[in-house]
């Protein structure tokens, strides 16, 4: 069988180092244990996120170069709106600084006190924007989703008998919209395939609720379409994903997942009235409507990075190291959520570590100890993450208890994942060793980025 290699040869680079175990040792100790409060300097192979971490092309840089920094009507937004409608398919596109810039400006567009939000899986920065404005979050993402070992091919299927009962019990027009999220980051970075999509589609036709998409990772969608579903598999990415959006009334989206840039978001749609209530609110939150937050040249580059997103070399490529990743681990018998979702390895910590009760933070312990171990940073995906419930103030305790292997795009090899790949069969045969962690600073909202822990 040929090799696979990366379908790009390497221009630029930037030095990682190794350190010390007792240099890890202090650095977790100082960053309360929290994997998000670590230098990045301290860091050797940086697994947090795919978000803004990924490498860019030799034309992206170059766009830079022709950003137009005009305040108003710049050319660079004109090429972003360009690359928006030839690629996602929407009318109307206005920029924002990066994904929850736009998920504020449709939250605040689209819901009143009372409403209610369904969606597949909750995601952080969506929910809370939801709940900034009197929403609620609920979920109507198939059972499967919740079970790290459910081999579903697509897992962040939204469960139609669920969005009917939703719509039974609260009215229709208590119902904005729904949120459907391409991939379901939360679920393990799994797909929605099309036949869900067009059901999900009949059913806001039969009682008039939008249907909008957090995009944020449709081009992995796409990719899974494309292995999974039955008529698909000779279509390139590009039709598969233009196919995908042309569900939606619109979508939020963070280009700093799928549009390969460092910062960057817009909000797209296609009924007028949105954009004109998005421009509104775009001048007070995010700046003019024709550059959001943004510099002309972010906007270059991002109109780059969506021509090269759908690639069908780079987006093979981008899966399958991410697979390679998480074969080596379940060959090892190392509890991992299945399928391998799109962005990530994601580790099934409450498998991993069944001596830490939930409330004892395992996900957060098992990322800590893996820092220590091989200086390779990851994310805790789970209670922590999960943040308490607005009414009860309660922790919510989510089923999936996770720590996230989030692979950049176009930044590291496959050595590298070899490298975590031992590290991690490692601390497997450790397991025993690692103890749960007390949470001794908790911040109001979004705990995860700041909380502090101590070991038990
Ligand atoms: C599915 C989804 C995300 O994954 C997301 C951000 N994700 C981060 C930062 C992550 O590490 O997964 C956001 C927010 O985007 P932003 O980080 O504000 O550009 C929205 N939807």
């Amino acid at each position: 069988q040929r090799p696979w290699a990366e379908p790009y040869k390497i221009k630029a680079v930037e030095p990682i180092r190794m350190t010390t175990r007792e240099y890890r040792e202090q650095a977790i100790r100082e960053a309360g244990y929290n994997t998000f409060l670590l230098r990045s300097e301290d860091v050797y192979i940086d697994l947090l996120t795919d978000s803004g971490t990924n490498a860019m092309s030799d034309r992206q840089w170059g766009a830079l170069m022709m950003g137009d920094e005009a305040y108003a009507g710049a050319r660079s937004f004109f090429r972003l709106e360009e690359a928006v409608r030839e690629i996602y398919g929407f009318k109307y596109v206005v920029p924002t600084h990066q994904g929850r810039g736009a998920e504020h400006l449709i939250s605040r567009i689209l819901i009143k006190p009372g409403d209610y939000i369904p969606g597949n899986m909750y995601f952080t920065t969506t929910r809370t924007h939801q709940e900034l404005q009197g929403g609620t979050f609920v979920d109507v993402i198939i059972d499967e989703a919740h079970d790290p070992q459910a081999n579903h091919p697509f897992k962040g299927n939204v469960d139609i008998a669920k969005f009917e009962a939703l719509i039974d019990r609260v009215g229709a027009d208590k119902i904005p919209y729904i949120n459907v999220a391409l991939t379901v980051n939360m679920a393990g970075g799994q797909p929605v395939s099309m036949a869900n999509l067009r059901e999900v589609r009949k059913v806001c036709d039969r009682h008039g609720i939008r249907m909008w998409s957090d995009a944020t990772r449709a081009v992995e969608n796409a990719y899974f379409i494309k292995e999974r579903e039955e008529g698909y598999q000779d279509k390139p990415v590009r039709e598969i994903l233009k196919e995908m959006m042309s569900y939606f009334d619109g979508c939020t989206m963070s280009g700093k997942k799928d549009c390969l840039v460092n910062i960057g978001g817009f909000l797209a749609m296609n009924e007028e009235w949105i954009l004109q209530k998005a421009r509104e609110q775009v001048v007070i939150f995010e700046g003019m409507p024709t550059y959001g937050g943004l510099a002309g040249r972010d906007m270059e580059a991002i109109a780059q990075g969506i021509y090269e997103m759908v690639d069908d070399d780079y987006i093979a490529h981008r899966i399958h190291q991410v697979r390679y990743l998480g074969e080596q681990l379940l060959e090892a018998g190392i509890p991992i959520v299945q399928p391998i979702g799109g962005h990530a390895v994601f580790l099934d910590a409450r498998a991993f570590l069944p001596h830490i009760p939930q409330d004892q933070f395992p996900a957060q312990a098992l990322a800590a100890a893996l820092y220590v171990d091989s200086g390779v940073r990851a994310m805790e995906r789970g209670i922590v993450s999960a943040g308490r419930n607005p009414q009860t103030g309660e922790h919510n305790y989510p089923k999936l208890e996770l720590v996230r292997l989030t692979i950049p795009r176009r930044v590291y090899t496959d050595r590298h994942m070899d490298v975590v790949a031992y590290s991690v069969k490692h601390l497997w045969k450790e397991r025993d060793t690692i103890r749960g962690l007390r949470m001794v600073y908790e911040p109001p909202t979004l705990r995860f980025f700041t909380a502090r822990f101590e070991p038990i």
